[in-house]
Parts: structure tokens; C-alpha cells; sequence
């Protein structure tokens, strides 16, 4: 995953995933200009394992947490990739994916267990925690947030994701995980912190009563 090579940022291409535009309005007689940058909706899913007491977790490099930590002078031509490892775009996520078929939520939910950690859960296993937006300014897009409970039994792969996906799943104890999540600095998305705290909040209870 560490292993990342000849690095080019250029002008943006179109994708299906992302759609640049600018919205124009008036608000109160004042004329507004917003740039939007309009992406898919997702899901995001809490896996824990209560057999090992551990959350499902994946590890993937994400270009954009890399460029973030590029200084724009050093965004032209090929990118120093001794200067800036790939490590600074490796984040820990929960389970998560794109509403990218016409289909209900909790199979989304079902399928991205499946292929990133290796669980086939029932849909019966899936508790909804609710819908969030996702950055206001910039997407506006939404997540549906689920919780589901597997045990041992539940794996069938090693997970890792699909087709050309890098995924790497940790299973971390949930001791490590607020260790990890008590840190200054934590290369996760905001939705890992609001997940990592409901849980604690609602379904967690520490063997060692000592959080
Ligand atoms: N901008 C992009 N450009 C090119 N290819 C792209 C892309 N975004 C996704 N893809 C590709 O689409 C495929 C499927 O992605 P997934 O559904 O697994 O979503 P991902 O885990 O990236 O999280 C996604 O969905 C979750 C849940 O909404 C969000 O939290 C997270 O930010 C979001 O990336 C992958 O092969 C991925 O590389």
C-alpha cells in the first residue's frame, strides 16, 4: 500500500464520482456565488466484533488526504514522493462505500461488509443509526450511517475490497482505537470520530470498565 510511485496532480478530469459546478443566487438582494464540488451519497457501517472485541476497520490511501499535505508550490510536475511518503494519504475508516446502484441502503451496507471486511451479514443485523451530511460547503452529499455486530462465525473472506481496490482490514481492539482516536492528530474523516463516539456512547461496555 506504502508503495506509491510517479504522482502527477493535473487539471481536474470528469469522473462519475464527482461534479464541479458553481451556483449563483440571490439572497436578501445580495448576489452569491458558491463553488460546489457535488458528490455520490454513501454509507458508512460500524462493524464490531464481539467475539474478539475488536472494530472492523479498513486502511486505504486516499489521494486526497495526500495533496492536503502538499504545500501548493510542491504540486507542479511529478511530486516528491521521498518528500511526502505515501503514508501522509494512508487514513482508518470505518466500512464504507457509494450509493452506486439503484437499491436500498441496508443492501449498500450488506454488500461493503462483505467485500471490505469479509462478513456476510444478515440484513436483519444491520441497526440504522441515522442520515448526515456530509462537508455543507463544498458536497452536501449524505451518509447513512449503520451499526451491525458480527461475531467469528460471520467471516467467509479476508476482505479487502473489490476489483482494483488497495484495502487493508485491522481488526483493533477498542481500547487501541480511542488510543488512536485520542491523538492530536488523526488522519481519519470527521464521520470516523462521530462513529467511534456513538459507539462508545450506545453499545460499548468496556470489560475493564476502565475507558
Ligand atoms: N473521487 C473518485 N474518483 C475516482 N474513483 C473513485 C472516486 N470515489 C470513489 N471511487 C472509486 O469507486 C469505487 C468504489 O468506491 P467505494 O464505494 O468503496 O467508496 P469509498 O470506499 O471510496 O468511500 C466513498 O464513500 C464513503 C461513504 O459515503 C465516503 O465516506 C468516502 O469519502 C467516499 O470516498 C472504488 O474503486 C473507488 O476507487
Amino acid at each position: 500500500m506504502e508503495n506509491i510511485a510517479d504522482v502527477y496532480v493535473t487539471d481536474y478530469i470528469p469522473t462519475i464520482y464527482t461534479t464541479p459546478c458553481t451556483m449563483r443566487y440571490t439572497q436578501n438582494g445580495k448576489t452569491m456565488e458558491k463553488g460546489i464540488f457535488a458528490e455520490r451519497n454513501g454509507v458508512l457501517i460500524i462493524v464490531y466484533n464481539k467475539t474478539q472485541n475488536v472494530l472492523s476497520l479498513v486502511r486505504q490511501f486516499r489521494p486526497s488526504v495526500y495533496l492536503s499535505c502538499i504545500p501548493v508550490e510542491d504540486r507542479k510536475g511529478k511530486i516528491d514522493t521521498v518528500k511526502y511518503p505515501a503514508g501522509l494519504g494512508i487514513t482508518l475508516e470505518f466500512c464504507a462505500g457509494l450509493e452506486d446502484k439503484n437499491a436500498p441502503t441496508e443492501q449498500i451496507a450488506r454488500e461493503e461488509i462483505l467485500e471490505e471486511c469479509g462478513y456476510d451479514v444478515p440484513l436483519t443485523r444491520l441497526e440504522k443509526i441515522g442520515t448526515f451530511k456530509n462537508l455543507t460547503e463544498t458536497t452536501g452529499a449524505r451518509s447513512t450511517f449503520f451499526y451491525c455486530e458480527v461475531t467469528d462465525e460471520m467471516r467467509v473472506t479476508k476482505g479487502g475490497g473489490v476489483d482494483d481496490e488497495i484495502i487493508e482490514v485491522i481488526e483493533m481492539p477498542v481500547e487501541e482505537v480511542l488510543n488512536y482516536a485520542r491523538n492530536g492528530y488523526v488522519n481519519s474523516p470527521v464521520n470516523f470520530m462521530y462513529g467511534l463516539y456513538w459507539f462508545l456512547c450506545n453499545k460499548y461496555k468496556p470489560r475493564n470498565q476502565q475507558l
